[in-house]
């Protein structure tokens, strides 16, 4: 083993940079709201063996860019990323590549005396949608998804037919109350041609075949569900490669009423936040193999 220390994988940028877009052209205002990280990969070598700073393109520099490319507009975090991504390696030798990630959120208009506002607004707190672009030279890998989306369903629900051994104390049941906090991310081939992509209409496709496929069939365990879901985005949209999700299951504890003399026919429940299981997995196409290089940087599944 050699002795000698050396500079390993790099990274840096400004992280969570708050930008919020009005368009006015008209009396009817529109609203862009991201929060983007930022950072830059290439040749820093000097900057961290000796201080020399001349290949440093300043955080603070890449902040303003990031307000200066809002002056233009958004028009969706994707194609904001990418823009970001083609100034960065364009316009500097040194860097070869990057991340840049986004969330965005959504604002509603506020429904006022019936119709939707010009330029008032409540933030929609479904959930937040993601998105990260990775460049590596010339390879582009563009990943969205979102976060927080919580879902529920009272029935068509149950676990049954697992091991028991002498910890297990669980009942089994088929029917029961399935809820999640869904996060998801799904990366678009590479081969997609990304300035002819419309993903604000992608991710509201893909946000409905998710929901849809939450409802769809009987869940005989959450890791059943989470597949469905993954498949009707694969099936539906062939420029997605895979989807990665992570889902805590929100334990809903059927209340003993009985000390109180009533019955309790699945109405009740006790809504726990912790310990919750935590189910996480990869929905793929079979030939596409991973792509571990698109995914650096995304801790964990989601
Ligand atoms: O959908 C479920 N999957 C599990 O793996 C599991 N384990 C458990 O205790 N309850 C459940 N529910």
């Amino acid at each position: 083993m050699s002795n000698k220390i050396v500079l390993g994988d790099n990274q840096y940028g400004k992280a969570e940079v708050r930008v919020v877009k009005v368009t006015r052209d008209t009396d009817r205002h529109q609203i862009e709201d991201l929060n983007v990280t930022s950072q830059l990969r290439g040749d820093f070598e000097a900057a961290h063996l000796q201080g020399d700073n001349a290949h440093v393109v300043a955080t603070d520099t890449q902040k303003n860019t990031v307000y200066a490319f809002a002056r233009e507009g958004i028009g969706s975090p994707e194609a904001f990323l990418l823009r970001l991504s083609e100034h960065f390696t364009s316009g500097f030798d040194w860097v070869t590549g990057g991340r840049w990630e986004a969330e965005s959120y959504t604002w509603d208009r506020i429904q006022a005396h019936g119709s939707e506002h010009d330029h008032s607004f409540v933030r929609n707190g479904q959930e937040v949608r993601t998105a990260v672009v990775v460049r590596d030279g010339n390879t582009t890998h563009l990943i969205s998804g979102l976060k927080d989306l919580t879902v529920l369903k009272t029935t068509q629900s149950g676990f049954v037919g697992y091991p028991r051994d002498k910890y297990t104390t669980l009942p089994e049941t088929t029917d029961r109350i399935l809820a999640t906090d869904v996060s998801a991310r799904w990366r678009y081939s590479t081969g997609l041609d990304f300035a002819a992509t419309d993903f604000n209409k992608s991710y509201d496709d893909i946000k409905a075949l998710l929901l849809e496929g939450f409802t769809e069939n009987y869940s005989h365990a959450l890791q059943q569900t989470l597949f469905d879901m993954g498949k009707k985005v694969l099936e539906a949209h062939g420029e997605v490669d895979e989807i990665k999700f992570s889902m805590p299951n929100k334990h809903h504890f059927l209340v003993d009423l009985s000390p109180f003399g009533l019955d309790n026919p699945n109405e009740v429940f006790f809504a726990a936040d912790r310990p919750y299981g935590l189910i996480e997995a990869t929905v793929q196409r079979e030939d596409s193999g991973s792509a571990p290089a698109a995914w650096s940087g995304i801790a964990g599944f989601c």
